[in-house]
């Protein structure tokens, strides 16, 4: 699945004069979405069912492939992913829940994540290391502390779960309960273990306008 239906507040972008989600917004000329999703079916992925923002619903219709399955999303992100999963709960196979906000991640990703679910695991994340020195700093921006980071990752999608764990872990939860950011938290607060993958710098995700002009569509993609 990939979920769309976030609004983008941090990108802010604007289209005749109204706030447009971030999904459709375009990078390298066609919008992330239509990246995502046809970077999942490139890598071999079907079954693809993307949650979209209710309002938006026929735009996103005309912009992906016939055979994607929408569905509204909610007002948060496990709200959106609780509602694609619910078009899953008889399918076969893991289930993969990627971010539209990752429009060039590389099928090498995708590939990497299903071979470890292929070989048992039941949760598994791509992830990068942290790379620079991470302090801690208090509310007026002192630093307070510095973080040993050799032990840190940074999480991205897709992310890949046996299919009945994490319908399981979701009917755990609450959309009102605690923040749960990704996915893997989600299964993890149900005590299942999350292996990790090596992710790409080329998944990185789309968030602030400053990452627009970082985006880079590889020219041949692995
Ligand atoms: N209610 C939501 C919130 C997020 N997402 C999706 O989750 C992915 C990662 O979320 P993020 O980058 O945080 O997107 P937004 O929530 O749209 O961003 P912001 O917090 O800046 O509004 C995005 O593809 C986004 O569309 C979603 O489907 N439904
Ligand atoms: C799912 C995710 O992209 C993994 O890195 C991330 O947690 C989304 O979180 P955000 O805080 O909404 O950007």
């Amino acid at each position: 699945m990939v979920v769309a239906a976030g609004s983008g507040v941090r990108l802010g972008a604007v289209r005749a004069g109204r706030p447009v989600p971030k999904a459709l917004v375009e990078v390298d000329g066609r919008p992330m979405v239509t990246h995502a999703v046809e970077g999942l079916l490139a890598a071999g992925v079907d079954d693809v069912v993307v949650a979209v923002p209710r309002e938006h619903r026929e735009e996103f219709a005309a912009l992906l492939p016939a055979g994607v399955t929408l569905v509204v999303g909610g007002d948060t992100r496990t709200a959106s992913v609780r509602n694609a999963l619910a078009q899953c709960a008889d399918g076969d196979g893991p289930v993969l829940v990627h971010d539209a906000a990752r429009p060039f991640t590389p099928p090498a990703v995708v590939h990497r994540v299903l071979a470890a679910l292929a070989g048992g695991a039941r949760a598994v994340v791509p992830v990068l290391p942290v790379v620079d020195t991470t302090v801690v700093v208090d509310d007026d921006g002192q630093v307070t502390g510095e973080v040993a980071r050799a032990a840190l990752r940074r999480v991205q999608t897709p992310q890949g779960f046996d299919r009945g764990t994490l319908l399981a872990a979701y009917a755990r939860v609450t959309d009102g309960g605690p923040g749960f950011t990704d996915d893997a938290s989600v299964v993890r607060a149900a005590g299942v273990p999350v292996h990790t993958v090596a992710g790409d710098e080329l998944a990185a995700k789309i968030t602030v306008p400053h990452d627009l002009q970082r985006v880079v569509r590889p020219a041949v993609q692995a």
